[in-house]
């Protein structure tokens, strides 16, 4: 699919989306990530019949984006929420879901407002909620009407750390009773949390897709925690290299001495698989090494976003 955005009067255009070929299985957890400007916004849009591709064909739900009835069928959550501030949230639900063609069902808003955290704040007027319960209440309307995918837009946004964790367990439980989730944030650790699938867009184009662990992978590090009295030397040879000290990573001090992983045992070893891991820990127990501690440090989404789009600026982390 391609999207040129043409200015006025014929004068060139912008080409936000390049040639951008993308499946979101049914069922899936999809994570949408890229540098500002990817065109992430964009694809959004089109998914949602809000843009049309200049080239190409969108398919959502097995229909076109623009059918009224397959409208029906996505929640979306934008990522500029325009609310009414004099309203109160049951009233605004009351007119989504008659602008989805919804049954009146007040109970039922009672209920969404109360599992997105909102209870409490039925009877204020919206124009008093903070960004938190307005993404909140975003949400709520969004969930109308039990869509099958829910499109949300920076669904996290301004919403604190126990509030993103009742957000995410909300989603969850959408994408177990068989809704697909398609997500788009630049919350890396968010996306990391909610997703089985990622795609990575940059300059208009799907740079890399896949299951999470697929596109971790290949990075798989361990750190190792070894007993004092270790030789660096032997561990070297058989691939470990001393770690940097955990206590300069957690206080966020400048990057220190390796040494210092050395002198607390802490080491770093790169396996691919499990297979290898062991046979580098073999080598190192066999000159003497004795094994503490084992954790896996698997390339996380911001170094797997790195890794394809680079690290210049204005990349969304
Ligand atoms: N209505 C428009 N008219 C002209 N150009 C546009 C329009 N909307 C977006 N663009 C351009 O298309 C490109 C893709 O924009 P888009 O908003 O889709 O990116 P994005 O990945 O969502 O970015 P961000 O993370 O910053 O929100 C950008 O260069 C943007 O300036």
């Amino acid at each position: 699919m391609r999207k040129t955005y043409h200015r006025a009067f014929g004068r060139g255009g912008h080409e936000a989306l390049r040639g951008m070929d993308l499946l979101v299985p049914s069922g899936s957890a999809f994570g949408l990530i890229g540098p500002n400007g990817a065109g992430k916004t964009t694809f959004i849009k089109s998914v949602l019949g809000i843009v049309r591709p200049t080239a190409g064909t969108v398919r959502v739900l097995g229909g076109s984006p623009e059918d009224p009835a397959i409208r029906a069928r996505i929640g979306y959550l934008p990522e500029r929420l325009h609310l009414p501030g004099t309203w109160k949230a049951p009233a605004f639900l009351a007119t989504v879901a008659r602008l989805k063609r919804l049954k009146p069902d007040a109970p039922a808003h009672l209920r969404l407002l109360e599992r997105v955290g909102l209870s409490d704040a039925v009877d204020r007027k919206i124009g008093g909620y903070s960004k938190g319960m307005r993404q909140r209440l975003g949400l709520a309307a969004a969930l109308l009407g039990d869509p099958s995918l829910l499109v949300l837009d920076e669904p996290t946004d301004g919403i604190d750390p126990m509030g993103r964790l009742e957000v995410r367990r909300i989603l969850q439980e959408e994408v177990r009773r068989g809704v697909t989730l398609f997500l788009n944030s630049h919350l890396l650790a968010e996306t990391e949390r909610v997703c089985d699938r990622v795609a990575i867009l940059a300059d208009g184009r799907v740079l890399r897709e896949g299951r999470l662990e697929e596109l971790a992978r290949g990075g798989a590090k361990w750190r190792v925690r070894f007993a004092p009295g270790v030789e660096t030397s032997a561990l070297a040879a058989a691939g470990f290299v001393p770690a940097e000290s955990e206590a300069r990573i957690s206080t966020g001090t400048p990057p220190g001495l390796a040494a210092d992983g050395a002198r607390e045992g802490v080491y770093l070893v790169e396996a691919t698989d499990v297979a290898v891991l062991n046979a580098a820990l073999d080598r190192a127990r066999a000159s003497g090494a004795l094994l503490m501690e084992l954790r896996r440090e698997g390339a996380d989404l911001e170094a797997v976003l790195l890794g394809a789009v680079g690290s210049g600026p204005g990349v969304a982390a």
